[in-house]
């Protein structure tokens, strides 16, 4: 994808090969996302410090032999896949993401995460800005699932309680659509159940998107392409 548009769809011809590509890439992020955590946590003294960068430079290094000039995008797939490689929450190739996987079936998305020391705010809990990213994430799938990718116009947050590092669960679900306007509501939960957060979205299908998906009737779901 080009910012604000979207590219032809990125043909997928060897599929095998592209999942060996892709666990493998995961596996190497999960790797990273183990030495972000330790990084964060470490106690090590200065000169312990100073050791380790020569090794984790190596790495860098090797990795950037053959590696794109920028972002990776969003790559809308010939098998019907929209690869989301680097998204900070649920980008399968990035170590910051938590990951997030998310589950969804057109009116209710959720996901379970785990979140460590990387995201810390307050002591031991979640940093604010993450978890209005993780809700960000989480409500935005639901237009995507429904055939309508949709931008983030409004997120209306509201911070009920401090929420605990650990195992967390975030659930959203569609309130209305309007035209080309979704509004949205979710919640994030921690492991007792305690909801901690919760948000209003209004989501909105950028023009740019609208010109290929024709006019919207209806409800959520109930989707007209273009006559002809
Ligand atoms: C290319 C597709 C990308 C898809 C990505 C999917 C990834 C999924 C991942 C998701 C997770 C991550 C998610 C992210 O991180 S998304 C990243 C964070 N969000 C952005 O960067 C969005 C920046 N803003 C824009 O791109 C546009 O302004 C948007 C897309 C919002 C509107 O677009 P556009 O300018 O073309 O629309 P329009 O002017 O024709 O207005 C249309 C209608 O919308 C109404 N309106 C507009 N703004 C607002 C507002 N703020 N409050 C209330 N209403 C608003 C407007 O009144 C009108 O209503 P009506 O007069 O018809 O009644």
């Amino acid at each position: 994808m080009t910012a604000g548009g979207f590219d032809a769809l990125v043909p997928v011809t060897d599929p095998d090969a592209l999942r060996e590509q892709e666990q493998a890439g995961a596996a190497l992020a999960d790797a990273v996302r183990e030495l972000l955590d330790a990084t964060v946590r470490t106690r090590l003294d200065p000169a312990q410090l100073h050791a380790a960068i020569p090794a984790v430079r190596e790495v860098t290094e090797s990795l950037l032999a053959d590696a794109a000039d920028g972002p990776r995008g969003l790559e809308p797939s010939s098998d019907g896949r929209m690869r989301v490689h680097g998204n900070p929450m649920v980008g399968a190739l990035n170590p910051f993401a938590p990951p997030l996987r998310i589950d969804w079936d057109g009116e209710r998305a959720a996901t379970r995460f785990t979140v460590g020391a990387a995201y810390e705010g307050p002591p031991g809990c979640l940093h604010g800005g993450i978890a209005a990213a993780v809700l960000d994430q989480v409500l935005g799938v639901i237009p995507s699932s429904i055939g309508l990718p949709a931008m983030t116009a409004t997120l209306d947050l509201r911070y009920r309680r401090p929420t605990p590092l650990g195992e967390l669960s975030a659930t959203a679900w569609l309130v209305e659509r309007d035209g080309w306007k979704l509004r949205l509501e979710g919640e994030l939960t921690d492991a007792e159940g305690e909801v901690t957060v919760s948000a209003t979205g209004l989501f909105v299908v950028p023009r740019v998107a609208r010109e290929h998906l024709g006019t919207p009737t209806g409800d959520a779901g109930e989707f007209a392409p273009p006559a002809g």
